[in-house]
């Protein structure tokens, strides 16, 4: 399991435009720590440097078991790791039921942990629309479920609160809490603040 991500000196651009370099970053089990910057810093770059979806100019990106042994990458993103990007990545067509029930078997679920994503996100009144009629809020609720559907130690989230109501983000501060302490891991890109102590990595950037 993920015990530590390390980054060290990384460099991003894109296109002809340096996002950040010699970046470093370690996160430990338990730790959050919330991404700043102004609109175009590099959030969603670092986000998706982390997940294996953007190669970086130089650095590394380094995953690491509670022993301090260095975990394969491939399999430390693609089973270890959730993305929750601004896109929540469901299919429109599908009921919330059919999405929840197939995103979570095709991440790796048990059974009971779909109940609890239903549960947790108050998602039975959902189950049986389709996803296209679900509001902004509600789709990224649904898109939440695979966070406790499908327990995995490192969370990248990119602005996760933001369509969510009061309700549902102390719902969601309360599901981080809970993952904290089961020893996850998270990097949230944040405009506004977490309520959950973690430190802050700030890219800075033009406003
Ligand atoms: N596919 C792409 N090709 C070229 N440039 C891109 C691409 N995606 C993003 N960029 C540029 O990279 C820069 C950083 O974008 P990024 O989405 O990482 O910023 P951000 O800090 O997450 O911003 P925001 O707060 O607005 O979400 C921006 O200038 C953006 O225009």
């Amino acid at each position: 399991m993920i015990h530590t991500l390390s980054i060290s000196d990384l460099t991003v651009s894109r296109g002809e435009r340096l996002l950040f370099q010699g970046l470093d970053l370690r996160i430990q089990a338990g730790e959050a720590v919330v991404l700043t910057g102004a609109n175009g810093a590099g959030k969603t770059s670092l986000l998706r440097a982390i997940a294996g979806l953007l190669r970086p100019d130089a650095g590394e990106v380094a995953f690491h078991d509670g022993d301090g042994n260095p975990l394969d990458e491939r399999l430390a993103r693609g089973r270890e790791t959730h993305f929750l990007g601004h896109q929540d990545g469901l299919k429109t067509s599908r009921t919330a039921r059919q999405e929840l029930g197939f995103q979570c078997d095709w991440l790796g679920h048990v059974q009971c942990g779909l109940d609890d994503a239903v549960e947790a996100f108050g998602l039975a009144p959902l189950l049986d629309l389709e996803v296209r009629r679900l509001s902004a809020g509600q789709r990224r609720r649904l898109a939440m479920g695979r966070l406790v559907g499908s327990p995995r130690a490192l969370w990248l989230l990119d602005e996760p609160m933001a369509p969510l109501d009061a309700r549902w983000r102390a719902v969601f501060a309360d599901q981080m809490r809970r993952h904290l302490d089961a020893d996850g891991l998270i990097l949230a890109a944040v405009h506004d603040p977490l309520p959950l102590p973690a430190r802050t990595l700030d890219l800075g950037g033009l406003t």
